[in-house]
């Protein structure tokens, strides 16, 4: 049942203040947030709040890759941009003497709670191995993975092997992250996922996932300030970055060897020109805060893949055929080398044909190199096909490939009666379409998870997104209409998100 909540919503910056008066931080860390004290004593005066952390959520947003995918794992660049699709993470501290800890992904049929005390906090707290939340950790330590295995194998036992698989990656991935960065003393508590982006679709699934358990967690840790409206550019970067180095802990556990790509994009939001030539240092990620609203239409085959086995078929190419694999991603390098210098050139607009036909070639181009790496799908190479022969514009596969979704960058002039045709036939064939607008904000927060005019409009008050409502709204429309996205553009009532453009 929905809520109503009396308290007024000051923002999660005081929020964080409030429940850090309290004493009930946890792990003994403290924000390093601008302001806190005097926030602190003004709420001491007035009255004393409840010492248990609200249930907030935190959202992130998939991807597309538009250039560079599979170059860019091997030190090459890419660009990719933030999508409209989102997952959202609900998270209910639980009362003092229930010490467990579950994961409720629903999406994937996933339910498993362990008891927090039996975790093994001793090996992840070992001098040698204990990590913090602000260091860079870009391998995954094999004695710590180790010591999660036990717990990991225990997952989903009567599931066929292919679900399972799946199940103990997500539980695998989040204890390794939860033991590295809480201790024993963490409050029991549930993470509850629902997300309106396709699975293994080449949409960054994963990493949205990876992006809002680490917010979660560092949230809950208090090793973040803001997101609030006066924060200096300089201060909501540092933040951001520390939630996308943990999300890519995160991805290494599900992926083995990702970029970092997909995490640092679904984190900053926007778009970015993504570079990671060296894996023991941060990447280069250069924000393209003026993307190009170009007319993309983007295509699900319905034919999921594991992002894992894609990325390990073309190292194993490039590792039978080094030279011939070299100059392709150096090729694909150069594609997208291009096509940003088009882009971000100051004049670039989309309504010229000549400059728009340039960037589709270069889509076909970099299409062309993947197919050549061996991960395209019939399917895919289906919509290039239908698209090609109407001339309706330039396809490429987006993402991992070997399935997953397709971008087709629309000729300008193409009557619409062309494009209902290919929709309509791309239908009948079981292909999905979607509407999404790129470049979009990053991670963010709905600190408490109360809606100020949900249904129920009231100055005071507003509505609480329970577990119980967000487990129950109905499909991609049910989730997005509960947690306050409106209108086309998908604004986001509530929301706050590190603002990090100067
Ligand atoms: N809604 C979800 N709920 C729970 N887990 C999810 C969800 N979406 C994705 N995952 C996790 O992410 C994995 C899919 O990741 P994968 O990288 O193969 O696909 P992707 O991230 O969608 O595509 P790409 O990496 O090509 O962009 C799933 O196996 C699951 O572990
Ligand atoms: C295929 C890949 O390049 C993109 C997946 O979205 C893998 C990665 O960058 O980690």
């Amino acid at each position: 049942m929905a809520q109503r909540v009396t308290k007024s919503v000051n923002g999660l910056h005081e929020d964080l203040a409030k429940v850090q008066i309290n004493g009930n931080g946890v792990n003994g860390h403290s924000a390093n947030s601008n302001g806190v004290k005097t926030n602190q004593r003004r709420k001491m005066d007035r009255k004393k709040s409840s010492p248990m952390m609200p249930t907030f959520m935190v959202s992130a947003p998939g991807k597309v890759i538009v250039f560079g995918e599979h170059a860019v794992v091997h030190g090459k660049a890419a660009i990719a941009a933030a999508i409209s699709l989102r997952s959202y993470l609900l998270v209910t501290t639980l009362s003092k003497s229930k010490r467990t800890v579950t994961l409720t992904f629903p999406d994937i049929d996933f339910n498993h709670s362990w008891i927090i005390d039996d975790l093994p906090w001793s090996t992840f707290s070992h001098p040698s191995k204990k990590k913090y939340y602000y260091d860079l950790v870009t391998t995954l330590d094999e004695d710590l993975v180790a010591a999660v295995q036990p717990l990991v194998h225990d997952v989903s036992p009567d599931k066929p092997a292919d679900i399972r698989k799946v199940h103990q990656n997500s539980a695998g991935s989040f204890l390794y992250m939860f033991l590295s960065l809480g201790s024993q003393s963490f409050p029991g508590c549930q993470y509850t996922l629902r997300s309106t982006i396709p699975i293994g679709a080449g949409l960054g699934s994963s990493a949205t996932i990876a992006v809002c358990m680490a917010a979660a967690l560092l949230l809950q840790l208090r090793t973040l300030s803001g997101p609030h409206p006066d924060q200096p550019a300089e201060e909501a970067r540092l933040q951001v970055e520390r939630i996308n180095r943990w999300a890519f802990v995160y991805e290494m556990f599900i992926h083995g060897n990702p970029s970092g790509v997909d995490n640092t994009v679904s984190t900053q939001g926007k778009a970015v020109v993504f570079q990671r030539t060296d894996y023991s240092r941060p990447p280069s990620v250069r924000p393209l805060w003026d993307f190009p609203e170009l007319p993309l239409l983007l295509v699900n085959t319905q034919t999921a893949k594991s992002t894992a086995n894609e990325v390990a078929k073309v190292g194993r190419l490039r590792d039978t055929h080094p030279k011939l694999v070299e100059s392709i991603l150096d090729a694909i390098d150069q594609v997208t080398q291009s096509s940003a210098e088009l882009i971000e050139h100051e004049d670039f607009d989309t309504e010229n044909e000549e400059e728009l036909r340039k960037v589709g070639e270069l889509m076909t181009i970099n299409h062309g190199l993947l197919v050549s790496l061996g991960v395209s799908h019939p399917r895919l190479e289906r919509v290039r096909e239908l698209v090609d022969h109407e001339g309706i514009g330039w396809t490429k596969l987006t993402g991992a490939g070997g399935g997953g979704c397709s971008i087709t960058l629309l000729r300008p002039g193409v009557p619409r009666s062309k494009l209902d045709c290919l929709e309509q036939q791309l239908e009948t064939e079981g292909y999905q379409k979607f509407e999404t607008t790129l470049g979009g904000d990053g991670v963010g927060v709905l600190w408490p998870a109360v809606l100020k005019n949900g249904m129920d409009e009231d100055e005071e008050g507003g509505m609480e997104i329970d577990l119980e409502n967000f487990l129950k709204a109905e499909g991609n429309e049910g989730v997005e209409r509960l947690v306050g996205v409106h209108g086309g553009v998908g604004e986001r009532e509530g929301w706050k998100f590190w603002r990090v453009e100067n």
